[in-house]
């Protein structure tokens, strides 16, 4: 498949809007702009495509409320700011796709959270549950916690993360200029565009060493190392223009603009290397003949009902391998439930999940998502 075709097959986009974009002149949120964005992602979700937003500009909408003329250098200032603005970003996000009967959802997260495997995996099923309501999930970093993202202003690795973390197909990264030139345009008139290039292409970090503009703070750099990060999950990552009009739906639609970022390796290969590279094996789980045809035949996730027996002290989100009942190996995931609740639930019904555990945790031992067939 072409890269095209492979774009406009796309299901699950990550659209990153920074900073340097969502400023009016430097003046509080340009909301005409975020109107026609919202416009562009409601036609993606009449589609059936499912878009997480990761969105900067609280500091800026704080900024304008509280009269600071210029971005505070000092961090609680900085903290000050995004607190006051995020009330007004989602709210702006809120009433333009209320227009369109959309849901929306704020989520605020660190980068801590999501190198917290327990946490990781609660972020995980938030955002799974809310795309499968049709909600659009609207990202921002916790600033009130955090000190060094807040000062480089680096929502590109956090779109990035929540690109991983849903297993995204693209990552659309829309900032103030057309994409990644090879030297910054805002200082070199002949600089040139670059309209696809590997993610791993070891030239990428020259080009990029010109910094930010007056708002934005982690310029190109912080896009390079977000498309990297996405890479591995084996997403494809875009750099454009937010102010190219439609610029969204023509991406999705597979026309070629901006510069494309490409992963070495597809998603499934991505996950495999994943599994087999990141993570040891904390046990195993013994499936009847049902659960081992039901994984075999692909697309499956691993329910209670088909697994006999569970070996190893394991915990939720641990790697444990699958085999059947000569102990054949057939597959391998993460777990999503310790070892302890796993053996009460050995043969259960996921209906019945609620009544054996008493809480009502996720239907399936291993999520097809989770899941690397052998
Ligand atoms: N090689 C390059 N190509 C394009 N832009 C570059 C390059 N090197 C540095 N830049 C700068 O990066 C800026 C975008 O980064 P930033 O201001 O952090 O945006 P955002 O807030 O959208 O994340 C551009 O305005 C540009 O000045
Ligand atoms: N989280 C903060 C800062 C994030 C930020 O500016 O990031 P970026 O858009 O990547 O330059 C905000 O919403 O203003």
């Amino acid at each position: 498949m072409g890269m095209r075709e492979r774009i406009a097959k796309a299901q699950r986009i990550v659209v990153k809007i920074g900073s340097a974009l969502l400023t009016n002149d430097g003046q509080g949120l340009d909301v005409d702009r975020i109107a026609l964005w919202v416009d562009q992602i409601a036609q993606l979700k009449a589609q059936g495509k499912e878009v997480v937003l990761v969105s900067s500009g609280s500091v800026a909408a704080g900024m304008k409320r509280l009269g600071f003329a210029n971005r505070p250098t000092q961090i609680n200032e900085l903290q000050a700011a995004a607190a006051v603005g995020q009330m007004e970003l989602v709210g702006v996000y809120e009433s333009n796709f209320e227009k369109y009967d959309l849901c929306t959802a704020q989520i605020l997260l660190t980068h801590d959270d999501l190198s917290n495997r327990r946490r990781y995996l609660n972020a995980r099923s938030s955002l799974r549950t809310l795309l499968g309501l049709g909600v659009i999930p609207i990202v921002n970093e916790n600033d009130t916690v955090v000190t060094d993202e807040i000062r480089f202003g680096d929502n590109d690795t956090l779109g990035a993360l929540v690109a991983n973390l849903i297993e995204a197909d693209v990552l659309i990264i829309l900032t103030d200029q057309l994409g990644l030139f090879d030297k910054n345009p805002r200082d070199h008139k002949d600089a040139e565009l670059i309209p696809q290039i590997p993610a791993s292409d070891e030239r990428l970090e020259s080009m990029v060493s010109g910094g930010a503009g007056a708002l934005g703070s982690g310029g190109m750099l912080t896009k390079v190392r977000a498309a990297r990060l996405a890479s591995r999950s084996g997403a494809d990552t875009l750099i454009a223009s937010g102010r190219e009009q439609d610029v969204i739906t023509r991406v999705a639609a597979g026309e070629i603009l901006g510069t494309w970022l490409l992963p070495d390796t597809g998603r499934e290969a991505a996950r495999k290397q994943w599994l087999a590279g990141h993570l040891r094996n904390r046990g195993s789980l013994v499936l009847d003949d049902g659960a081992v045809k039901a994984l075999q035949k692909g697309g499956n996730s691993l329910l209670p009902v088909g697994v006999k027996d569970a070996q190893g002290d394991f915990r939720r989100g641990d790697m444990v391998i699958c085999v059947d009942g000569a102990g054949r190996i057939i597959a391998r995931g993460l777990v999503n439930y310790g070892a302890a609740e796993t053996l009460k639930l050995l043969g259960k019904p996921s209906s019945k999940i609620g009544e054996v555990l008493g809480y009502n945790g996720e239907p399936e031992l291993i999520h097809r998502d989770d899941l690397v067939v052998t």
